[in-house]
């Protein structure tokens, strides 16, 4: 019963295959080879435009990455309190801009406000030296809480930024278990939405570890610091065939979408057990595949010694993930292991 977190699943087997298929003979290396311009091309379909892509290998580098071609080093990143770039990721944003400060700002079920941001760009002005100006909004879609942003919030949150000279940055570790949840196309909750670049994250959703660094036309221009930067991160794998041919599994026969829905599906049926359970309560609405939820201490108690995997969470919830490999038989045999 490992409810700990995707990122504990293992690889889907067609993410190997294709993986195997990738290993025939000699490839160009550093992502100048024919699988990184294959899914090139795949992603420029799926999100109807004429995005660039870099592949990494973690979402944290591409975190880091993407920010640090967006933001000056003496700019400000606004983000939520809650946003993995502010609590998870040690300073790597911070360290990749090189210096670039985060403004973590409130908001309930870890969503960014409108009248939080506009609250925000009113006190940091761009003008006034000793002030630090903002450069970056940053919002994770699936968030930290395991919520969506409506694509009409995004569409308001980009528009505030841009009038200010913002560019937008999404941290897209969970977007397709986003994506299936608000049956939206990819291009309507990204780019058409006002996104500049996502991190695109296939690891946490079958992949091995696969991630990518999308750039919209918008910010294509940066394409070229964005490889400097990756390169003098150690990123630029000699063999980014290894990763590209993660995304051509991924993206194959839309897999990345049904093995969201599965996960989402089997934390819907985690959270409609569990939130049924007598003194438990839902911290947040479950819109992916991430339940967080107030159980009483005996049903903790009884979940722990069942060997459950869930994590405690900083507001007292617990944190239970459904992966692309959960089945239905382990929330029933922990939603029958809480009730005893
Ligand atoms: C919202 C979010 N963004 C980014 C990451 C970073 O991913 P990684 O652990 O691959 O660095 C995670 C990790 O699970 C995450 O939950
Ligand atoms: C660090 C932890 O939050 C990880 N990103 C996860 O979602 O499991």
């Amino acid at each position: 019963m490992n409810f700990l977190s995707d990122t504990t699943a293992p690889a889907h087997p067609a993410i190997l295959k294709a993986l195997g298929q990738a290993n025939e003979g000699f490839a160009a290396s550093y992502g100048n080879d024919e699988v990184c311009e294959r899914v090139t091309e795949r992603l420029r379909e799926i999100f109807e435009t004429d995005l660039e892509v870099l592949f990494t290998t973690s979402g944290t580098a591409s975190n880091a990455l993407a920010l640090s071609a967006l933001a000056q080093a003496d700019s400000m990143i606004l983000c939520h309190e809650e946003a993995h770039i502010q609590r998870d990721e040690r300073g790597a944003p911070e360290f990749f801009t090189r210096g670039a400060k985060l403004l973590p700002l409130h908001g309930k079920h870890a969503r960014l406000r409108l009248d939080g941001l506009h609250k925000a760009l009113a006190e940091w002005p761009a003008d006034f030296v000793h002030s630090t100006p903002p450069s970056v909004l940053s919002l994770s879609q699936l968030n930290e809480a395991g919520c969506t942003y409506a694509v009409n919030d995004v569409r308001a949150l980009a528009l505030a930024a841009h009038e200010r000279g913002l560019f937008v940055h999404m941290d897209g570790a969970r977007f397709a278990n986003a994506l299936v949840t608000l049956d939206v196309s990819p291009a309507e909750m990204s780019w058409k939405a006002g996104v500049d670049a996502l991190c695109l994250g296939a690891t946490k959703n079958g992949a091995m570890m696969a991630e990518a660094v999308i750039l919209f036309p918008s910010v294509k221009d940066r394409l070229g610091e964005l490889k400097a930067r990756q390169k003098r991160a150690g990123h630029m794998l000699p063999k980014m065939r290894f990763v590209a041919a993660q995304f051509e599994g991924w993206l194959a026969n839309d897999l990345w979408l049904e093995l969201a829905r599965k996960a989402n599906a089997n934390a819907r049926r985690l959270s409609e057990g569990l939130s049924a359970l007598e003194g438990a309560s839902l911290a947040h609405p479950v819109e992916g595949n991430e339940v967080f939820v107030h159980l009483p201490e005996p049903v903790i108690a009884r979940l722990r010694e069942a060997g459950a995997g869930f994590y405690a969470w900083p507001d007292g919830s617990a944190r239970f993930v459904a992966s692309w490999c959960t089945t239905e038989d382990e929330v029933e045999t922990l939603l029958a292991a809480a009730r005893v």
